[in-house]
């Protein structure tokens, strides 16, 4: 199963995007970060950073989307669905997106609170286990 085709941004070290095993496939924590190196769903006021969680979160589900497509999965064959986030104030909005994208019959979902992510403006990163598709 070739995985190097995703259209996503680089891993930040030797980890692969995604990893099979016993017809599952376990994808690596996905933030917002895009190709560029910038992460989705900040701006700055006044050298503040204001974050946007349901950007950051739909940014997140995209990088999923285009490792998923290098396989021919997609988001429908989702399993398992990690959630962090920095700060649980985030819940709501994050909830909120969360819904536009996942219904009921989704997949298991466990939401934890972290201190840090890989970078100061990630306010949100997704681990998530998919079936392989057939
Ligand atoms: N998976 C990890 C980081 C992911 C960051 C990103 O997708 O931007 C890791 O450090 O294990």
């Amino acid at each position: 199963m070739s995985t190097a085709a995703a259209d996503r941004p680089k891993p930040l070290a030797n980890y692969p995007f995604l990893r099979e095993a016993g017809g599952l496939l376990f994808l690596s924590g996905v933030s917002a970060r895009q190709k560029d190196g910038t992460i989705a769903g900040v701006s700055r006021q006044a050298g503040e950073a204001i974050y946007d969680v349901a950007e950051q979160f739909r940014a997140i589900v995209t990088n999923i989307t285009e490792t998923l497509r290098a396989v021919d999965g997609t988001l429908s064959d989702l399993v398992d669905v990690t959630i962090f986030l920095t700060d649980m104030a985030y819940y709501p909005a994050m909830n909120c997106e969360y819904n536009k994208w996942f219904g009921p019959d989704g997949p298991a979902r466990t939401t934890v609170g972290v201190r840090q992510l890989p970078h100061p403006d990630m306010v949100v990163e997704l681990k998530v286990v998919a079936r392989r598709p057939d």
